[in-house]
């Protein structure tokens, strides 16, 4: 396995998904838990990057101020289509919700009918889930695509035991260079860890940056680099953390 480079806080941006790679997959996606030691060791991480530390994800960016609390984070949420340049700033919202509703009409439908199938309504994305019933994948994708139809500007995204419906034009490769356009960002060398297929989107970016992406667990990947789980990915992200501070304790002392 090709291990990541130690974080230098002082020089790189640090951008993380959250579902599979800050948080274990389980199949309630409102059941993700991260301790409240993780959520600090990010916020001192987050400190030593002078606020350059972003979680993209394809969460809401509420969710993920839910589950990260107390601490807010500059943020790319539903793929890009929310974005929060900096904690604290408002969230702006990219698309409304209500351009999907014939199609959260018809999946509502769908999962009735199915009731193996989850429908999650994220507002501006609708997803349908299949954790737990494998044999069910060909169905939810054919019954996303029956729900969108012919109709032009959505974008149906395969995930891990999902299929995710929201209006074309982002991703989380285009938010990151969104993000990296400005401070605390810009002229930072970008870090991407992600673990799923819309991660191979901000791999992408980050390459074409010149900065380092990280695909955590197994699978084909664009990634140059591998953490193994989530677990990995906290012991390297505690190993920046430490070193941040002995040499913030050095320059004082
Ligand atoms: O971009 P991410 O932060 O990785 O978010 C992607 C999706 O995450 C959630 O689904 C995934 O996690 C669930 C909880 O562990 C799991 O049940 C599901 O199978 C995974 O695909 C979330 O529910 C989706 O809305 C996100 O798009």
């Amino acid at each position: 396995m090709n291990l990541p480079p130690p974080i230098d806080p002082a020089r790189h941006a640090l951008f993380i998904d959250f579902d599979g790679t800050l948080v274990d997959l389980v199949d309630d996606p409102t059941g993700v838990v991260i301790s409240p030691e993780a959520v600090e060791r990010l916020g001192q991480l987050q400190a030593a990057c002078a606020g350059a530390f972003a979680v993209v994800s394809g969460r809401r960016i509420a969710d993920l101020d839910h589950f990260l609390q107390p601490l807010q984070f500059a943020a790319a949420g539903v793929h890009g289509l929310e974005r929060r340049d900096q904690p604290g700033a408002p969230v702006v919202p990219l698309a409304g919700p209500e351009g999907l509703d014939s199609i959260r009409v018809a999946l509502g439908a769908g999962v009735v009918a199915e009731p193996r199938l989850r429908l999650e309504d994220k507002k501006t994305a609708l997803v349908v889930h299949y954790r737990g019933f494998p044999e069910l994948q060909e169905a939810a994708i054919r019954l996303v695509s029956a729900a969108v139809g012919e109709e032009p500007g959505y974008a149906v995204m395969k995930g891990d035991n999902i299929v995710e419906v929201h209006l074309a034009g982002m991703d989380k490769g285009k938010a990151i260079e969104a993000l990296m356009a400005h401070a605390p960002f810009q002229g930072r060398q970008p870090i991407y860890v992600g673990d799923d297929t819309t991660d191979e989107f901000g791999f992408y970016a980050v390459r074409k940056l010149g900065g380092v992406s990280i695909k955590v667990g197994d699978g084909a990947t664009e990634a140059e680099f591998r953490l193994a789980s989530v677990d990995s990915v906290h012991r390297w992200l505690g190993v920046a953390r430490r070193e941040a501070s002995q040499q913030q304790g050095e320059t004082q002392s």
